[in-house]
């Protein structure tokens, strides 16, 4: 594995692991990755790095504890089915990190929060006093306030862009994207089998955007668009991400380490 030069070690870091990486497409939760990536985040804790981790999977959790096989329509159902899931899903990180001694704490966050000043600086002191006590803060948008990112056919509003803003509101250096794909490709793999990946992308250009194509489960949300416009605003803010496959969540010890896995984003 080669390592890659536009590459900063992080001190302070953000992963965002989506529903597709949680949840396997029987609608089983996948116990093994979030038990390897309660691991891999306290081993990096561990070590000193100031780690946040934004999880998607409330809607997905909720359907499986429900025995649901999809989403239901009424928007009020989703919020039921993503309340339910929210708390089982704490449950289980809760019960993994503490099997590794660490401690989280549950931040669940709303877009208007984080537009004004006020709830905004509540909340950064709310991860600035987790980080400092060794907490890993654990993010998830508050569903049953905000609907936007339930809905499959808005497309502003989703823990992609979510993981962006906090990263880039708590002046993270790094932010890590683990999705169910190795990374992005020069076109949507799902429809073309001999699509690559690209290893480096400092500038999301019109033709990056054409590249993506949505999302490639029936529990996961925005698909690559999501993640591009969370790149985005990731580069403008002069920091960095890598989007990599969470299959196996120990790949954050290799990005760590500056290994060329997935796709970095970042300025040249
Ligand atoms: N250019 C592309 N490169 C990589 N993946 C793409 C691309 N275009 C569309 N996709 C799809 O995006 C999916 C990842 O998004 P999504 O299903 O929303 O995952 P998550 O639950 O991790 O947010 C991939 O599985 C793939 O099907
Ligand atoms: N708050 C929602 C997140 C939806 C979402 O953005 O999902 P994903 O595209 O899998 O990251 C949930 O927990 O189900």
């Amino acid at each position: 594995m080669s390592s890659r030069s536009q590459f900063k070690t992080p001190k302070r870091l953000v992963v965002k692991i989506g529903t597709s990486s949680l949840i396997y497409p029987d609608g089983q939760l996948n116990l093994k990755t979030m038990d390897e990536l309660a691991f891999t985040l306290s081993a990096v804790q561990n070590r000193g790095l100031e780690v946040v981790l934004v999880t998607s999977g409330a809607m997905g959790v909720g359907l499986s504890q429900m025995h649901m096989t999809k989403r239901p329509e009424a928007m009020a159902q989703q919020q039921a089915i993503a309340a339910i899931g929210q708390n089982e899903l704490m449950s289980i990180f809760n019960q993994r990190f503490a099997s590794y001694s660490q401690q989280i704490g549950q931040i669940l966050l709303t877009h208007d929060v984080m537009d004004y000043p006020l709830s905004k600086k509540n909340v950064l002191n709310t991860f600035e006093q987790l980080l400092l006590m060794g907490a890993i803060p654990v993010v998830n948008e508050n569903d049953s306030v905000s609907v936007d990112e339930m809905d499959h056919l808005t497309t502003f509003g989703d823990n992609d862009q979510l993981s962006a803003l906090v990263a880039t509101a708590i002046e993270a250096d790094l932010l890590i994207v683990l999705s169910d794909i190795d990374g992005l490709f020069d076109a949507d793999p799902h429809t073309h089998p001999d699509a690559q990946t690209v290893p480096f992308v400092s500038e999301i250009t019109e033709e990056v955007v054409n590249s993506a194509g949505g999302s490639g489960t029936r529990f996961g949300t925005g698909g690559m668009i999501t993640k591009l416009k969370a790149a985005k605003r990731v580069i403008e803010a002069g920091r960095q991400m890598v989007l990599a496959n969470g299959e196996d969540p120990k790949v954050i010890f290799d990005i760590l380490d500056g290994k060329s896995v997935g796709t970095l984003f970042a300025r040249d």
